[in-house]
């Protein structure tokens, strides 16, 4: 469901559309960039536009809404949309939108225009706004707030009338992205409740085969208690980041392997090596020692990081799911104990297990991984009354001080069980001060950029995923 911030010139739509676009992995687009040139021109001009002037530009601006919709992005626009017609146009170009309509009285809002420096709007172009506008009306979808609180409290309130998944909605199958759908019946239900499916799925897991990507020399290290995969772009000669990546499997299956593409992959593309971790989870060990074999293998990467040409300055520390919820809590472990990580980078992270605790959620109907599963896997890591919960990295979402942690990008899906802890925890890095980049997913279940890697979907994520990883680590 697409949300439009709607309002005159000056009401704040830029500057709270993209609160909101922080603070819930929405791709953010502004309607202003889609004017062409002549239009920007006469309002530049101090004249106003007109209904023809607007007619084409909307239909431009919902096309790409539409569009993006469609591709599986939350989409929040800025958008003057003043008049009932705009919006109609809007309308019939993508469906399902959410107004929020930002209103003040016009001094405030001539104040703020008057500060503002740098924009094509002139300030006096604000009484033919005024004069245009058709506030929201009560029988068009939408919310309106006023404008005379700090933009932290306006991006609240228009939070509170996005109406938006949680992971208490309902999942049917019809809410997988078209894309997905065909293989999400295909891919693995992880059932964990009785101890015969958990022996088929836990042995399972370890039988995948393992996969070559060209241009990447990989290998196997198992020395005492170092057990891990490295993944190396052929014939690299000059030092570079690294990625230290830990793969899922819910705190009681999986092996390295599984991620072997996905490793690969990133190796080639981002021209770092990956060190993936082969460490212990299973229903009779679980914390801390899946944490003791991440230390043995993140001193493996650094005693050998001159042979293998890794910048320890600019190691990311990495993890899909549980993987995910592992890396947060090293990286934690790590920031505490002096050592250099230059980014979290988390899939889709099983990340608090409160989740777990609640059991209103087992009935959601959540696909791949739902609570049942995830209540297995919490109470094998943490012990049966989560009597390890609180031990120190025992689950990153339970540390109360982010502060300092290092610059973060975060996933997660809108139907899968994780995208509240996902969200939550995005939220509190970013409030704690932490650089963070969240990325919302719609329509894809849990962990879908491995079983549907092929899918546009999982691509364009992978992209976005080691374009910020590149950026990040250069
Ligand atoms: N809630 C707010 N409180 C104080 N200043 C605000 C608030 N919202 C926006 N501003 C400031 O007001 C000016 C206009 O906001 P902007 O987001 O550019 O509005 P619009 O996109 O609707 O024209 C900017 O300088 C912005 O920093
Ligand atoms: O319909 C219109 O008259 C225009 O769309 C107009 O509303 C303009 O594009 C923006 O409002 C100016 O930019 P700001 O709103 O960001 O100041």
């Amino acid at each position: 469901m697409p949300l439009i911030v709607m309002g005159v010139s000056g009401s704040g739509k830029s500057t709270i559309a993209e609160g909101v676009a922080a603070a819930t992995g929405a791709v953010l687009l502004d309607a202003d960039d889609f004017h062409p040139e002549s239009s920007i021109a006469k309002m530049a001009a101090g004249t106003p536009l007109t209904d023809a002037d607007r007619g084409a530009w909307l239909a431009a601006v919902g096309d790409e809404v539409a569009r993006r919709s469609a591709r599986g992005e939350y989409v929040v626009l800025a958008c003057s949309a003043l008049r009932r017609e705009h919006r109609d146009i809007l309308r019939a170009h993508a469906e399902d939108l959410v107004f929020a309509h930002l209103v003040g009285t016009p001094e405030l809002l001539a104040e703020r225009l008057g500060a503002r420096a740098g924009h094509f709007m002139p300030a006096s172009l604000l009484i033919s706004q005024l004069a245009t506008l058709d506030p929201l009306a009560a029988d068009e979808h939408g919310v309106v707030v006023n404008v005379a609180q700090h933009p932290r409290a306006v991006v609240e309130e228009v939070l509170a009338g996005w109406p938006r998944r949680s992971s208490h909605t309902p999942v049917s199958r019809d809410d997988v992205a078209p894309e997905l759908q065909a293989l999400a019946r295909r891919a693995p239900h992880i059932r964990l409740e009785n101890r015969l499916m958990r022996a088929i799925f836990v042995h399972g897991s370890k039988l995948v085969p393992s996969f070559d990507v060209d241009g990447v020399d990989r290998r196997v290290v198992r020395e005492r208690n170092v057990n891990l995969r490295l993944y190396q772009p052929s014939g690299q000669r000059s030092t570079a980041g690294g990625l230290f990546w830990i793969h899922g499997g819910g705190l009681v299956l999986g092996a390295a392997k599984m991620d072997d593409r996905f490793c690969g992959e990133t190796a080639a593309r981002l021209g770092i090596t990956v060190v993936s971790v082969e460490y212990r989870a299973s229903t009779t060990r679980g914390y801390p020692i899946a944490l003791d074999d991440l230390d043995a293998a993140w001193h493996w990467m650094h005693t050998h990081a001159d042979q293998l040409r890794i910048d320890t300055q600019r190691i990311a520390v990495g993890g899909q799911s549980a993987g995910g919820g592992l890396a947060a809590a090293f990286t934690q472990k790590l920031f505490d104990r002096g050592d250099q990580v230059a980014a979290q980078w988390l899939f889709c992270p099983m990340i608090d297990d409160r989740t777990a605790a609640d059991r209103s959620l087992d009935a959601a109907g959540h696909l791949i991984w739902n609570n049942r599963a995830n209540l297995v896997g919490w109470t094998s890591y943490l012990g049966k009354q989560y009597e390890k919960a609180t031990q120190p990295y025992a689950v990153a979402s339970r540390r109360e001080d982010l502060s300092g942690l290092p610059p973060a990008w975060v996933y997660a899906s809108d139907i899968e069980l994780f995208v509240d802890e996902d969200i939550a925890y995005a939220r509190r890095l970013r409030a704690a001060g932490v650089d963070v980049v969240l990325d919302i997913v719609q329509g894809a279940p849990h962990g879908f950029e491995s079983w549907a890697a092929d899918t546009e979907l999982a691509k364009r994520l992978s992209g976005r995923a080691r374009d910020w990883l590149g950026r990040t680590l250069s």
